[in-house]
């Protein structure tokens, strides 16, 4: 049978590349440190994907297993000898993490003169992904390993799957909408629900400035304004409209970056506010605010378009309120919302955007950001 390794068994994993895996005929080995699901994983050896719509309908994913790698390092190098896919679903920040055991993997195929094609692919909300974890697997590998049959491809994932709320279960609650876009430039083994692109970075760059700013900006104003959940969030008004002008400013700047069809886009929009509004979902405002330095990144959700747009003479006024609105998420549950509070105390805002951001004080974008939180406060 075809082998996929799939770090991360969580929402994503699972609930969506974990499971096209085993539709496509492989058998899916699941990595992570959570015990009680690597234990269920291989007591059940199957789990429920279940679609959040009125119909309810749920398929069932066998084929699974599942190893632990701080428990089982010499396990999980003999299941990545065997692999025909690595993929991640992981997070952004613990790629470093798992990049040492990755390398080790790789070293032994080359070591036992493995030469079949092993395709690595990082799904993650972050551009270039895949090209950062070979950076830090390359970190930890000897140069004269042979990796001629290992290639790196970037990716962009979409699908929503929100934080489950049923403890003790495998199964995943994911809406039904998925799309899971791969740059490639040579022939590869077909897997169901992936779509293979020439170049990435429009589809990359759509989906993060479109789905996760808009998502961004219902998170950090539904947090502000005492909502749950996304779906709450938006049935305000305000924060509607709101949500509607950011992505009016995303938009330009896409459509003049990718000559992209305005109306085409339209639609992609209204489709993607759709999504938001699944009341099936409760999806919370605190997993989708989650990780605020991450999100407030110079190449992430927020930053990177309104630094765009500014660039191409556009209006960013909105995504500087979404900004100021990210640098006002306070959630004491969150280690990165405790540590940007603890920075704005110490240092003030000019300097979290600096640090956190890479934007000088005396920039167009920082002095409207300054402008916006104050208005907020
Ligand atoms: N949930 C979504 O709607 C969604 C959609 C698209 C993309 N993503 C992206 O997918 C990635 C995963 O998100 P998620 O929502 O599935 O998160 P999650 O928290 O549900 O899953 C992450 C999993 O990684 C495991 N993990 C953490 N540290 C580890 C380590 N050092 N070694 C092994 N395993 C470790 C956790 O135990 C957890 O099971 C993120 O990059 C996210 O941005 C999420
Ligand atoms: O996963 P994050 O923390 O990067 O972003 C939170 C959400 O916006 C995200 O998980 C979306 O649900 C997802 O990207 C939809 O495809």
């Amino acid at each position: 049978m075809k082998q996929a390794v799939h770090f991360g068994a969580g929402n994503i994993g699972r609930g969506f590349i974990g499971a096209l895996f085993s539709q496509s005929g492989y058998h899916v080995t699941f990595v992570d440190i959570a015990d009680e699901i690597i234990n269920q994983l291989n007591e059940e050896k199957h789990y429920q994907v279940l679609l959040a719509s009125d119909e309810q309908e749920s398929m069932t994913i066998e084929n699974v297993s599942g190893l632990n790698n701080l428990k089982q390092e010499k396990e999980v190098i003999e299941a990545i000898k065997q692999a025909d896919f690595l993929t991640t679903a992981i997070g952004p920040n613990i790629l470093p993490r798992i990049a040492p055991l990755i390398a080790k993997g790789l070293a032994a195929r080359a070591a036992a003169g493995i030469n079949e094609k092993l395709y690595v692919i990082a799904c993650e909300n972050q551009i270039s992904a895949t090209d950062l974890l070979k950076g830090y697997i390359m970190e930890h590998l000897d140069r004269d390993v042979n990796l001629a049959g290992v290639s790196f491809l970037n990716s962009a994932v979409d699908r929503i799957v929100p934080i489950q709320n049923n403890q003790g279960s495998l199964d995943v609650l994911v809406e039904p909408y998925h799309e899971w876009v791969v740059e490639v430039t040579e022939d590869i083994p077909h897997i169901e629900g992936m779509k293979i692109v020439q170049e990435l970075a429009p589809f990359i760059e759509r989906k993060l400035f479109t789905v996760n700013t808009g998502h961004a900006v219902i998170a950090y104003f539904g947090y502000l304004g005492g909502k749950e959940t996304i779906d709450q969030t938006l049935a305000d008004e305000e924060i509607y409209k709101q949500v509607q002008a950011t992505l009016r400013e995303t938009g330009a700047y896409l459509i003049n970056r990718y000559n992209l069809n305005p109306e085409d886009h339209q639609k992609y929009i209204d489709k993607i506010i759709g999504r938001f509004q699944n009341t099936h979902l409760n999806d919370g405002v605190t997993r989708v605010g989650r990780s605020p330095i991450r999100k407030l990144g110079p190449e992430d959700r927020l930053v990177r378009p309104a630094l765009q747009a500014q660039k191409a003479g556009l209006s960013y006024t909105n995504l500087a309120k979404a900004i100021a609105a990210a640098l006002m998420f306070d959630n004491r549950e969150d280690e990165e919302a405790v540590k940007l509070q603890e920075m704005i105390q110490e240092n003030g805002v000019p300097n979290v955007l600096k640090e956190v951001c890479g934007l000088e004080e005396s920039s167009e974008l920082a002095i409207e950001v300054l402008k916006q939180y104050e208005a907020l406060k």
